[in-house]
């Protein structure tokens, strides 16, 4: 099959190689003119990816229509927030042959969608069976080394979710599928600012108590919220709920676990944010569903936390208090 990779980060870049492997035909897509040079000349990406050489036969180039034309699938690995600017520039193009596949975790802050969400709004031609969604736990470091991994594609569409289902899985990228794309992008999105709030008791030196109660209580309000949104209740714990939950509330890789650790040593986020070049979703989207909470009325205390901590200069520790000291009621709610 064509393939086109939108996003030329550590995850794009990832999935382009394992897709070429795979034994498809890949292109893949850099934002930066610049930096599009010198990954074709270098065959690596120093920025963030550095030590993983990317094969030559990976045609990667900066010009987006022609990275788009005549693709039977275009993997989209682009910062939820700068998705829609990029869709918009190939709004006119025919895709009336084309999948399309979000490997992105985040939710839109203007507008509160999903990205499979984004993609129909902006693409209006294109049909539900069109869009899929890859997610899972599954740090590029790591893949792209090939160590064992299981992920999940999901899609409204069972024919079109087992059709990425084939054309990612290997011998070390376990691939499973399912029609819950909505639970799969909501478990994945949220899971990132409940690894924010993770990271800020690693910094601010609680323990694994703390930890664990961040974890079960955060998959409790990811699927209340989940669920309210029409995500069905049982995608949650698998592997783009509890799974993707899991790797970044724990993993060194993870850029939300380290903003809330540096949030949580008492670092600004705005400083965090500078000296980071790579993206940690979480922050944004924390304030998607602070909105989106507020909205459906449901309660989600630990992400409502990692807003406040975020956006309001809270401190962290007197919330996790707060937290603690909330009213007494059952586990279940
Ligand atoms: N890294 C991982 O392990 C995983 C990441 N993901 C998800 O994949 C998505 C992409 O993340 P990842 O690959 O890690 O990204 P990185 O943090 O590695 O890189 C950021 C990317 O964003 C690009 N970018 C910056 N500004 C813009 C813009 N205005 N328009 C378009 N692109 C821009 C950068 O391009 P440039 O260098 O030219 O500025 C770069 O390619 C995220 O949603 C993330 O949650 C999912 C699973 C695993
Ligand atoms: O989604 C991820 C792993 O599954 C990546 O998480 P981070 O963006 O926090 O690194």
């Amino acid at each position: 099959m064509r393939i086109s990779v939108l996003g030329a980060g550590g995850w794009g870049t990832t999935l382009a190689i394992l897709l070429y492997f795979n034994g498809h035909e890949v292109t893949l897509w850099e934002y930066k003119k610049s930096y599009a040079k010198t990954l074709s000349k270098s065959r690596e990406n120093k920025l963030y990816l550095p030590g993983v050489r990317i094969p030559k036969e990976i045609r990667i180039t900066h010009a987006l229509e022609e990275a788009c034309d005549h693709q039977h699938m275009i993997v989209i690995a682009i910062p939820t927030q700068y998705i829609r600017s990029v869709l918009s520039q190939i709004k006119k193009h025919d895709f009336s042959d084309t999948t399309f596949i979000s490997v992105s975790k985040g939710i839109e802050r203007d507008t509160l969608m999903t990205v499979s969400q984004i993609i129909q709004d902006e693409l209006k031609n294109i049909s539900p069976s069109q869009v899929g969604v890859l997610s899972g736990p599954s740090h590029a470091e790591e893949v792209s080394r090939k160590i064992p991994t299981a992920v999940v594609a999901a899609s409204s569409d069972e024919l079109t979710a087992k059709e990425i289902q084939a054309a990612f899985i290997t011998s070390y990228f376990r691939v499973y599928s399912t029609t819950d794309i909505l639970g799969v992008e909501y478990g994945g999105a949220l899971k990132n600012v409940i690894a924010i709030g993770a990271g800020i008791v690693d910094g601010a030196n609680f323990g694994d108590n703390t930890k664990a109660a961040i974890m079960t209580r955060g998959i409790a309000e990811i699927s209340r919220l989940g669920m309210a949104l029409g995500a069905r209740p049982e995608t949650f714990s698998g592997l783009s709920g509890m799974g993707d939950l899991i790797v970044t509330c724990m993993s060194r890789h993870s850029r939300n676990r380290y903003v809330g650790e540096q949030i949580g040593r008492g670092k600004k986020l705005k400083d965090i944010l500078k000296s980071m070049n790579m993206v940690a979703e979480g922050v944004e989207t924390s304030k998607a569903v602070h909105k989106l909470s507020q909205d459906h009325e449901i309660e989600t205390p630990i992400c409502s936390a990692v807003y406040k901590i975020l956006f309001e200069e809270r401190d962290p520790v007197k919330i996790t208090y707060e937290l603690m000291t909330r009213d007494m009621k059952p586990e279940s709610e």
